[in-house]
């Protein structure tokens, strides 16, 4: 059986990609405690020690406004850690899975971002991804980075979670419909990784490159909310939603601006792998029917 390092497998993509490559590979699955990604020598380390075929790095530092000051946290996870896999992985003969974000994009496009556009990230988080895609190309390790966006699961802390949790005690949400992407869950990138993996060893090697990955379709951030309520209502009866009120990005002042524009076309992903994600209400579905079962 082949060989998986998991990087950040306690966030919601690692540890979804974890659970879902368990019995077709055999799974090394690192959190913080045990592979800290600011550390590189550990990295240089654990990677000759269980010398793994395919490397999936998940972890990341992904909290956007605390990344503004706490800059050298968010720098050294985001920016050198991918650079330090890559070298580390080239040692081993391994190819690197890693996931990067729609935040490397300023989001003023008119239509949805392909590979070959210009970045120009708004954040600090959106820069220090950007900086971590070009250290694993620069390393020269074969590598497929997958950039995705509003990623979300049944744990963790993402706008699902929070929003079902203002539900509790509130009697109206404000939400920005000014900022249009696709949510994707934890669960369609582990599948799309799952599917990536499969392809003959050759074909991801000659792949290398910069890969958009997210759910089908598109909404606002405004739009995702009412169908969070309006889907947990119907597997949960006794459910009062909070009034679902559309506001413009200045009404909801943030120490970053985020992209208006995060749709990511995935016709590259489609074309080269025969890999195409769900739409993003069947991501949605699937994540509600966990947390209704948990
Ligand atoms: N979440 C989103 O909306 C999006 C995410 N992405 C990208 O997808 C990938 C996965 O993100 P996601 O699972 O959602 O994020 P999470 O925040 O859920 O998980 C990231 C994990 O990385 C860990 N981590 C952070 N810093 C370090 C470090 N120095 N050493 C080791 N582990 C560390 C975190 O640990 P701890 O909790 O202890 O900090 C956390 O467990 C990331 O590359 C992210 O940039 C892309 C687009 C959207
Ligand atoms: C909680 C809340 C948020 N918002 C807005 C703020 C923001 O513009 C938008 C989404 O809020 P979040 O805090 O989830 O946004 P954010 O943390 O910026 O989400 C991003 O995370 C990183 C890691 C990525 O890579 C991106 O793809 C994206 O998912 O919704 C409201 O309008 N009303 C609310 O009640």
């Amino acid at each position: 059986m082949n060989r998986v390092l998991v990087t950040g497998a306690a966030g919601q993509v690692g540890a979804a990609v974890a659970a879902q490559l368990r019995g077709s590979w055999e799974v090394i699955a690192h959190d913080r405690a045990s592979l800290d990604l600011a550390d590189p020598a550990r990295i240089a380390a654990v990677v000759a020690e269980t010398r793994p075929d395919v490397i999936v790095n998940a972890g990341a530092y992904t909290a956007v406004d605390r990344a503004e000051t706490d800059t050298q946290a968010a720098l050294a996870a985001n920016s050198v850690a991918p650079g330090a896999i890559g070298i580390a992985a080239k040692h081993v003969g391994a190819v690197v899975i890693h996931f990067s974000t729609d935040y490397v994009f300023d989001g003023t496009k008119a239509t949805p971002y392909v590979e070959s556009d210009p970045t120009s990230p708004v954040s600090v988080y959106g820069a220090s991804k950007l900086t971590g895609e070009r250290a694993l190309a620069a390393s020269g390790v074969p590598h497929v980075i997958l950039r995705t966006s509003w990623v979300y699961g049944p744990r963790g802390k993402n706008f699902l979670l929070t929003m079902l949790n203002a539900a509790k005690t509130r009697e109206e949400v404000r939400v920005v419909d000014d900022q249009r992407g696709a949510p994707t869950s934890a669960l369609q990138l582990a599948r799309a990784t799952q599917a990536l993996l499969a392809q003959p060893a050759d074909k991801l090697r000659s792949a290398t490159g910069v890969y958009h990955c997210s759910a089908a379709g598109d909404v606002t951030w405004f739009d995702f909310t009412r169908e969070i309520y309006e889907r947990w209502g119907k597997i949960n009866p006794g459910f009062r939603a909070p009034r679902v009120v559309p506001i413009p990005s200045s009404e909801y002042p943030t120490p970053v601006k985020r992209p208006a524009n995060s749709r990511l076309s995935n016709a590259k992903l489609q074309e080269t792998f025969r890999i195409a994600l769900e739409p993003w209400e069947q991501g949605l579905d699937e994540t509600l029917a966990v947390l209704a079962s948990a």
